[in-house]
């Protein structure tokens, strides 16, 4: 079964959130299962739900409300905190419904409160919800002496999404409920997914809650979450050092994919182009840094020079405006084996002789066509289809590859991610050369899968925003000069 992190279960939760179903009514489906769960394991008895402060408790309070219906169940909240320590919009509401359930929250601050709690000690079934997915670092007081005390009851106890704890990604934790159930939404959470895990989660039921299909199927701001930020201490050269090797036949490309990489964040962003390219480009901005290569095509002489200046950046992007040529393509498949991380596009695909490259983390972004040359046939045209061979391709070649299209195709042989923003107005020229910028910077600071998706997904949004004011008449530098305010809104 297809397990996830907690940071992509928050991004599908604010996928959720901008297709426009709330964190409240997935929240209500989560809390309804919990007590329908509580429900078919007694008729009747006391049920104590231990809540903390997060939106795990905000579900404990839901199926509170739902449990208060039954009435041969008793039904109290023991709230680890006050009502004013609670952190989110949703769990306090649901906080506040329960008196018109007539359900009495205790409010439970220390240790030894707990520790004197009769009514926990004498549940039939407890609900764990101290804390879910938002779980961090060592557990603190009084949170950890209820863990205890509920591991120590001899009741049954019903852990909520997973046993508090527990670390939902799989790292090693301190201490955990030790429950007879457990009930996850959505997904198995990763660290769920570990063998010999029983002995804390119980039995482990995965619990539907409604998400929408598309908020895990396309990027959305969510996935953006995902990405690593700037820290506000950085220095020269943390936020991505990326070489762009293109032009010879044009000399637009590169300045395109070189421009959008600084828009996209990159603190060094460096060319090298060949003879005639290099002084053009050069007085096209005086952000960029130009290396002169010694021909005016790329050739295999200039080879060691290149692999030289990979050593200082952390991403090469290849092929922007290079031209096809044998000796451009034996060029770049000399280079690839040298790379940690490279983005190939457009006429860097020549270069791709002998892939899988052994130890190159390797994202590859090419249109239909090219992706037809590389698979050596015309692509599916069925949606599924032509999923399925990006699949397969990325797998086979150990590689990421990001099918351009009406809704790109994004994968890393494993997952697909598909992106729906951007718009007709984007088959201009030049609106690959700025996607392979973006998607190289993010690259410097993530991983492959991320960059690569969260780059279509910026790049459409930018060029969505230049289509409102130009409309068919948008060039790619609008695309450029509308990234920041993308990654501005989404990242910040
Ligand atoms: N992401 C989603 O789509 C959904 C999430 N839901 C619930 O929301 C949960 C995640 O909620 P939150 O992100 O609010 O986080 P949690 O409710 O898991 O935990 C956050 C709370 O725990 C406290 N805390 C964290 N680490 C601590 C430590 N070491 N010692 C003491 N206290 C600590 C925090 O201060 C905060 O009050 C999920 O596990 C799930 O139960 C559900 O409502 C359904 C939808
Ligand atoms: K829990």
């Amino acid at each position: 079964m297809k397990s996830i992190t907690s940071s992509q279960m928050q991004a599908i939760d604010i996928n959720c959130e901008c297709l426009g179903l709330s964190r409240m009514q997935l929240m209500e489906n989560a809390g309804a299962s919990i007590a329908q769960a509580v429900r078919s394991s007694i008729s009747s008895g006391r049920v104590v739900l231990v809540a903390g402060r997060g939106n795990n408790g905000g579900d404990a309070f839901v199926a509170a409300r739902h449990l208060s219906s039954y009435e041969d169940i008793h039904t109290q909240v023991i709230l680890i905190g006050r009502r004013s320590m609670i952190k989110t919009e949703e769990a306090l509401k649901n906080f506040d419904l329960l008196k018109y359930s007539g359900i009495e929250a205790m409010q439970i601050t220390d240790s030894s409160s707990l520790e004197n709690c009769e009514s926990l000690r004498s549940a039939d079934i407890i609900v764990d919800a101290i804390f879910g997915t938002g779980v961090k670092g060592s557990i603190r007081e009084p949170e950890s002496t209820a863990i205890d005390i509920i591991n120590s009851t001899g009741s049954s106890v019903i852990s909520v999404d997973i046993p508090s704890g527990f670390d939902p990604d799989g790292n090693s934790f301190e201490k955990s409920i030790m429950a007879d159930k457990t009930l996850t939404f959505h997904r198995l959470k990763k660290g769920l997914a570990r063998e010999d895990v029983e002995r804390y989660t119980g039995a482990i039921e995965v619990i539907d809650i409604g998400v929408c299909r598309d908020a895990e199927v396309y990027v959305g701001s969510g996935n953006l979450t995902m990405l690593n930020r700037r820290q506000v201490d950085s220095h020269k050269g943390q936020s991505g050092r990326i070489l762009v090797v293109g032009g010879g036949e044009y000399f637009g490309a590169p300045a395109l994919t070189a421009m959008a990489s600084l828009r996209t964040g990159a603190d060094i962003v460096t060319l090298a182009l060949p003879r005639g390219v290099d002084d053009i480009v050069s007085a096209y901005s005086p952000n960029l840094i130009v290396r002169s290569l010694s021909d005016d095509r790329l050739c295999v002489e200039d080879v060691p020079v290149i692999l030289k200046m990979i050593q200082s950046h952390d991403v090469l992007v290849i092929g922007n405006g290079l031209g096809r040529s044998d000796e451009i393509g034996e060029a770049i498949s000399m280079i690839l084996p040298y790379c940690r991380k490279v983005v190939v596009d457009a006429d860097g695909f020549a270069g791709l002789k002998n892939i899988p490259v052994n130890d190159c983390d390797m994202i590859l972004t090419p249109h239909a066509g090219e992706f037809s040359r590389l698979i050596g046939k015309k692509p599916p045209s069925d949606p599924l289809h032509r999923l399925e061979s990006v699949l397969e391709y990325s797998r086979k070649n150990r590689v990421v590859t990001l099918l351009k299209g009406k809704v790109d195709i994004i994968s890393d042989g494993e997952d697909v991610l598909l992106n729906r923003t951007g718009n007709e107005g984007m088959t201009v020229g030049g609106t690959g050369d700025v996607l392979a910028g973006i998607v190289g910077t993010l690259f410097a600071v993530n991983p492959a899968m991320e960059a690569a998706s969260c780059g279509a997904f910026i790049n459409g949004v930018a060029g969505d925003l230049a289509f409102e004011e130009h409309s068919y008449g948008l060039l790619a530098t609008d695309i450029i000069d509308r990234i920041t305010e993308v990654t501005r809104k989404e990242m910040s």
